[in-house]
């Protein structure tokens, strides 16, 4: 049976707010989602044009490729609070298999420590099992270890890059 204490509330992510958490939508270009990016990693400001043909892009691989948003509609400004990203790679292995990846998980920082973090990827892991993946992976600093376990993840292998 589901509990209501805020204690099991807060652990499953769940909030009393007005948080709204959605997919990404063309006009969040103006209501700060590359402002709210450029908290994460170097991201320049796109214009209006070059945002939507992104987002075009990325709206043709369909459930392939998830961003979600975290919004309070209540707010007189509808800034993007909070973002995640689920790409969905599939594979030849596992008979046809498909992997989830969880990129580009961001919280403005006025925003931090409300678990809107937790919900975002939390919902994103649950778009990766429904979609019939059978792992979610992502690359994280060390420092986001505890974060990400919070999240319901357990480290796993050694990340390895090369950067042009
Ligand atoms: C795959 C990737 O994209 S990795 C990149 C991750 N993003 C970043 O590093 C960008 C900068 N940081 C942020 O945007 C945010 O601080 C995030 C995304 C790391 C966390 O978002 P928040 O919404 O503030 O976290 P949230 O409130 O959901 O926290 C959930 C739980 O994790 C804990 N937690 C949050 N951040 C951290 C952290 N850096 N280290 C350890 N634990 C953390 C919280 O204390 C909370 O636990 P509790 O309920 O026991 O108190």
């Amino acid at each position: 049976m589901a509990s209501t204490s805020p204690e099991s509330a807060a652990a499953a992510g769940e909030t009393n707010d007005s948080i709204h958490i959605r997919r990404l939508e063309l006009v969040d270009h103006e209501r700060g989602f590359v402002a709210l990016l450029s908290q994460l990693s170097a991201c320049p400001d796109l214009t209006a044009s070059e945002f939507a043909e992104r987002f075009a892009e990325l709206a043709a691989q369909g459930d392939d490729h998830v961003i979600l948003v975290a919004e309070d509609p209540s707010a007189p400004e509808r800034r993007v609070l909070a973002t995640g990203c689920l790409f969905v790679e599939r594979k030849f292995l596992r008979g046809g298999g498909k992997v989830g990846h969880v990129e580009d998980v961001v919280v403005d920082a006025a925003a931090r420590g409300r678990v809107l973090g937790l919900r975002i990827v939390r919902r994103l892991v649950e778009i990766a099992r429904d979609a019939g993946c059978y792992k979610v992976i992502l690359d994280c600093t060390p420092e986001l270890r505890a974060y990400y376990a919070k999240c319901g993840f357990v480290e796993k292998g050694v990340q390895m890059a090369v950067y042009f």
